[in-house]
Parts: C-alpha cells; sequence; structure tokens
C-alpha cells in the first residue's frame, strides 16, 4: 500500500476528502514533499505527497469482479471498484476467495431464487458472477470431495448484512442437502425456522439497525454420507443483557417484548400484559414501533416457527410467561423500609405487579419480595441476610430480570 515514487505532473491520483471520503484528480505541480491537485469536483488542493495514491487509468469503468485483477489493491481503488459495481446493483465482488458484500438496503428477489441457486450448484467457482452461493457451493463441494468440515465466516459491523447473508447461506446449504419428499418437519425446515425465534429473543431495533443482532451465533449444519442434512445446533454467545432494563433512543427492546404487546387478546390477558408504554423496560425510549413491521404478525410466526423447531405449546407458554414476568418486574419499585437503609414495596401498583410475577414466575410471593428487598452473603459461619436501601434493592431487580432473560435466551 505505500505511496509509489512514480507521481509526477499528470499522474491521475487518489487523495482524501473530508465529503466524499476520496476524490481523484490530476497532479498540477510538484514541490518537495508537497503535491498541488486538481480535483474532478473542481477543487485545487496541496496534499503531502505520501497521503495520495495513485489511480489505475485502464480501470475497466463497471469495475472488476475480482479485486486481486486491480493494478493497486489500496483502500481508494478497492472503495472505488465496489462503488461502481454497486452502482450497477453488483453487490458482490471477489479479492481471491473472499467475497465482499455490500448492503443494498432494498429486497433483490431475483438474486436469491431456486433458479439462481440451480445455476450455481456445482458451477466452478469463479466461472459465474460473484454471489454467497458460490461460496456456499465451494463449501459443499470441498466437504463432499475432501470429507472434511469446512466454515464460513461472515464478518463485518453492525448493519453490513451479516445476518441476512448467514440465513441466504443457511437456505443455500438446506437445498443443496434436504431431502425432497419427506414427511413432516425437515431438518433443513427446522434450521431455517430456527432463525425467526432467535431474532424475536435477541434481536432489537438500534441506530444502526432496525434488526440488530444483540448477541454472536455458530450455526453448525451436520450432513450424513450421502451429503444431505442430518442434523443442526445453532450455539449463541454474549446476548447483550443491559438492553432488557436499559434502552436508550431511538431504540427499543428485545422484538419479543412488543411482540407479545400485540399478541391475540386473549394471550395479551392470558399473560398478564398490554400497553408496551405502560411498562418500564419499555417506555424509557420513546419508540415503539419499527417501520415495516408488524409486532402481531411476527407474534403468530414466531410462534408456527417454534412449532416447527420443536418446541411445545407448554414450553412456548412457559417461554412467553416469563417474557411477561420480566415487564411486570421492570414495574416494581421499592421505597425506604422501616429499619435504617432497607426498602419496601413502594406503594399499590408495585405489590401488584410483584404478584404478578409471581404468578407468572409459579413462584412465592413472599420470597420473591425478600429476594429483591434483601441480601444473603455466605460466611464461614453461616448465612446473614441484610437488607437492601430501595437503590439497591431497584438494581437487584433489574439483576433478576437480566438473569432470567439471558437464561431464557440460553435455553
Ligand atoms: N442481501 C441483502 N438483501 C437485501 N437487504 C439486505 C441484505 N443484506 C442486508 N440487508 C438489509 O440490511 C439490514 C441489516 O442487515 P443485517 O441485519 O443482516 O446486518 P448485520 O450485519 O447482521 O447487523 P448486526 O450486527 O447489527 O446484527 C437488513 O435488515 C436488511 O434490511
Amino acid at each position: 500500500q505505500g505511496t509509489p515514487v512514480n507521481i509526477i505532473v499528470g499522474s491521475q491520483v487518489w487523495l482524501e476528502d473530508p465529503d466524499e471520503a476520496w476524490v481523484d484528480g490530476e497532479v498540477t505541480g510538484i514541490k518537495g514533499a508537497d503535491v498541488t491537485v486538481a480535483t474532478t469536483n473542481g477543487k485545487t488542493v496541496v496534499a503531502s505527497l505520501a497521503s495520495i495514491y495513485p489511480k489505475d487509468t485502464e480501470a475497466p469503468p463497471a469495475g472488476v469482479d475480482d479485486m486481486t485483477k486491480l493494478a493497486y489493491l489500496h483502500e481508494p481503488g478497492v472503495l472505488h471498484n465496489l462503488a461502481c459495481r454497486y452502482g450497477l446493483n453488483e453487490i458482490y465482488t471477489y479479492t481471491g476467495n473472499i467475497l465482499i458484500a455490500v448492503n443494498p438496503f432494498q429486497r433483490l428477489p431475483h438474486l436469491y431464487d431456486v433458479h439462481m441457486m440451480e445455476q450455481y450448484k456445482g458451477a466452478t467457482f469463479g466461472e459465474l458472477s460473484p454471489h454467497l452461493f458460490a461460496i456456499a457451493d465451494s463449501c459443499y463441494r470441498a466437504m463432499i470431495n475432501e470429507h472434511g468440515s469446512q466454515s464460513i465466516l461472515v464478518s463485518g459491523e453492525s448493519g453490513a448484512g451479516k445476518t441476512e447473508t448467514t440465513k441466504m447461506l443457511m437456505r443455500y446449504l438446506a437445498f443443496m442437502g434436504g431431502r425432497s419428499g419427506t414427511e413432516g418437519r425437515t431438518v433443513e425446515q427446522q434450521v431455517l425456522e430456527s432463525n425467526p425465534v432467535l431474532e424475536a429473543f435477541g434481536n432489537a431495533k438500534t441506530v444502526k439497525n432496525n434488526n440488530s443482532s444483540r448477541f454472536g451465533k455458530f450455526v453448525e449444519i451436520q450432513f450424513d454420507k450421502y451429503g444431505k442434512i442430518s442434523g443442526a445446533a445453532v450455539r449463541t454467545y454474549l446476548l447483550e443483557r443491559s438492553r432488557v432494563c436499559q434502552v436508550s433512543d431511538p431504540e427499543r427492546n428485545y422484538h419479543c417484548f412488543y411482540m407479545l404487546c400485540s399478541a391475540p387478546p386473549e394471550d395479551v390477558k392470558r399473560f398478564k400484559v398490554g400497553n408496551p408504554r405502560s411498562f418500564h423496560y419499555l417506555n424509557q425510549t420513546s419508540c415503539y414501533e419499527v417501520a415495516n413491521v408488524d409486532d402481531a404478525r411476527e407474534y403468530l410466526e414466531t410462534r408456527n416457527a417454534m412449532d416447527i423447531v420443536g418446541i411445545s405449546q407448554e414450553e412456548q407458554d412457559a417461554i412467553f410467561r416469563v417474557v411477561a414476568a420480566i415487564l411486570h418486574l421492570g414495574n416494581i419499585n421499592f421505597s425506604k423500609g422501616k429499619e435504617i437503609d432497607s426498602s419496601r414495596l413502594r406503594d399499590e401498583k408495585s405489590i401488584n405487579h410483584l404478584k404478578i410475577v409471581a404468578e407468572l414466575l409459579m413462584c412465592d410471593e413472599k420470597l420473591l419480595e425478600d429476594s429483591l428487598c434483601q441480601r444473603v452473603i455466605v460466611t464461614p459461619d453461616g448465612n446473614i441476610t441484610k437488607p437492601l436501601d430501595p437503590d439497591s434493592a431497584l438494581q437487584s431487580r433489574d439483576a433478576l430480570a437480566k438473569t432470567v432473560y439471558s437464561r431464557l435466551f440460553d435455553w
């Protein structure tokens, strides 16, 4: 990447621009280490020789599909190539056997349909336009031919498109390894339907992404010796626990809370939820809705996906009881108790919410209250129970909510 020395008057170069990141231009003068450049956006800029990069004047206007073909593999060259291709709706570009995807922020169904999958099936890598199906296909072939495990690493900043890419990779592998004509739920269907379930509980609206995964995941798909899917496992890591109790504008808490509040009336009644604005864990921000997302429909779809994944009705009810309990837990408040540094439930409302939490979690009301208002210190001589002041009780309420939610997610 170092700046080459062959920059002379008349050379075409790239230099940094505060608005456009990089702008191209022609060198009009060189004085020591300073270069004067007439840029294509009409400015005359003096820059240091070390900060400018040569421009490939012979690069095709439509860009190249593999960046190893670029004359100069420096940052402006790479970005310019990606931008040229993006302008032509070509969101995928190779750098050798690495695929770079630029988020199109619009649905491009023709890129991912069965016809496209058929085309990439068995095609030699590099023969067709860059595509994630080509990566998935070469992985699948390598696994069959070399009898070894393969892995695909998907990385990028928040909102870059990792989740969408992973789902498409899974769809392609399910297409390749699916069994046609099997009765009932197939493994590949279950593999694909695990996504909406995980997203309901682990995704939230953030500043950068309306459907941001707040956890890491490792998806393992197992194949038998005939190349058919035989099993799958999804391991999740490091859920962002703090979001359960603390959300700032214009973000939202995890999707499942809003879904449950928009559930059909009988479920809203059964789980004792209601308007999201009435819950402290949801009303810290003024964002309740996400553009183009219907929480009521998502609730039904999540339920359906849970059915397909194999979560029984009783288990599903237990899951949503826990979700509802967390919302009520957040509405419990404390005031000073009779003793110094102790606390008690603040008012009738808090008493009521505690009752509902106990009912939903099927636990003893008094024990639950004690666990929030007291701390047990374990000493070699036995356990000591110490009352908590109202602030500490609030912290212990939030800690319980976070722990219960992350245990639910891990389950
Ligand atoms: N290939 C694609 N086609 C169409 N839209 C896409 C594609 N990739 C990403 N998007 C859009 O960009 C949004 C963000 O993408 P995605 O959720 O996959 O990002 P991410 O990298 O997983 O982010 P995070 O790290 O926050 O979870 C998606 O909700 C979708 O609207």
